[in-house]
């Protein structure tokens, strides 16, 4: 594949002195950069969605951790590390859901423990590689998904999982421009992903630019377009996949896999192995994190809903590992998810 010609979208970028972040807030209308200069600026950048995507998060956070550095006068990565786990802490509270954001700073919080002297320099090459360890995983499980997929399938996906959630290429997106350029797939279709729109702002201005067209549709049409049976594949991304297959996705993840079931569409999550918490049993365990309701009573900032209503908005859910048929992860493809099918791939929890 052209892996190239996928890589125009870049989120994130580290420029030595400040990580650069692409406003998702403001796509797809105005392309437009937040430059953080410090830790803190980057977790807030975390959680107001300037930066979004599990893997992505976590490589945002890994950078962080890099700014959060700069300055610490210490003999060792151990000395360092405490000085820098306050810094640390407060980048992991930034989002509650995707385990990428844990999985990330802990991996550097290894690597500090281990180091000597030069810890600033094993701090940096380490947020690196987990960028391009990223990148390396998409390019793979596009290929593997994408060859579970009947040539002339329609799939549909939701949220965005493409190059502005990942370090490049994306996961189920990632497969979907796989399944494209390899005649698998006949015809995307993409659910608008209400309150935040990243189906319909981010998903389609992705494939757009791809030269793939998507059709939009609203989250409540998912179960009427799979029956008329358009839909032979649902393909999502994951914020946090359990040591049974359950899976926390973006809110409205679940209910298509219930159609899905329903209408004998099939499933398949994508998501690299640092989306799989093999510490977390199962998907009753998962912290969903909830949004101001204020994201649900207006759209693109116009409010849309009298004064005094009261709003619920949980971001996530949590799809039972029954009602998924493939979880697809550059260390391989885990079909009709179970715990022992998991600690196969991922060892126990
Ligand atoms: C490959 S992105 C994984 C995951 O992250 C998204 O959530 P958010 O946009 O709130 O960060 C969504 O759940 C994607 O499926």
């Amino acid at each position: 594949m052209d892996f190239e010609r996928y890589d125009r979208i870049r989120p994130i970028r580290w420029e030595g002195d400040q990580l650069s972040l692409l406003d998702q807030r403001r796509l797809p209308f105005v392309v437009e950069h937040v430059a953080c200069r410090d830790s803190e600026a980057v977790g807030r950048a975390i959680h107001d969605l300037v930066v979004r995507g599990a893997p992505a998060i976590g490589i945002a956070a890994a950078w962080g951790a890099v700014l959060a550095a700069r300055g610490v006068d210490a003999v060792d990565g151990a000395a360092a590390l405490a000085r820098l786990a306050p810094a640390l802490d407060r980048l992991q509270a930034a989002r509650p859901t995707a385990v990428n954001l844990m999985w990330a700073l802990a991996r550097l919080r290894r690597v500090l423990a281990a180091a000597g002297a030069d810890w600033a320099a094993v701090l940096e090459a380490e947020a690196r590689a987990i960028e391009t360890e990223d990148l390396a995983a998409n390019r793979h499980m596009g290929a593997l998904g994408a060859a579970l997929i009947e040539p002339g399938s329609g799939v549909l996906t939701h949220c965005n999982t493409g190059s502005l959630a990942t370090a490049g290429f994306g996961t189920a997106l990632g497969v979907i421009r796989a399944g494209v350029a390899e005649g698998r797939i006949g015809r995307v279709f993409a659910s608008e992903t209400r309150p935040w729109l990243q189906g319909a702002r981010l998903t389609v201005w992705e494939l757009l630019q791809d030269g793939i067209a998507a059709t939009l549709i609203a989250d409540g049409a998912a179960a009427h377009l799979m029956k008329t049976g358009a839909v032979q594949w649902v393909i999502v991304g994951a914020d946090r996949i359990c040591a049974n297959g359950d899976t926390a996705n973006k809110i409205g993840t679940y209910s298509h896999a219930i159609a899905a079931r329903h209408h004998g569409a099939k499933v398949m999550v994508v998501a690299p192995s640092s989306t799989v918490d093999m510490a977390t049993a199962h998907g009753d365990d998962i912290e969903i994190e909830m949004r101001d309701p204020a994201e649900l009573l207006s759209v693109a900032g116009t409010r849309t809903v009298a004064e005094g209503v009261q709003a619920w908005n949980p971001v996530f859910d949590v799809t039972p590992a029954g009602l998924i048929d493939a979880i697809v992860t550059e260390r391989g493809v885990v079909m009709a998810p179970d715990r022992a099918r998991m600690q196969a791939l991922f060892g126990p929890g």
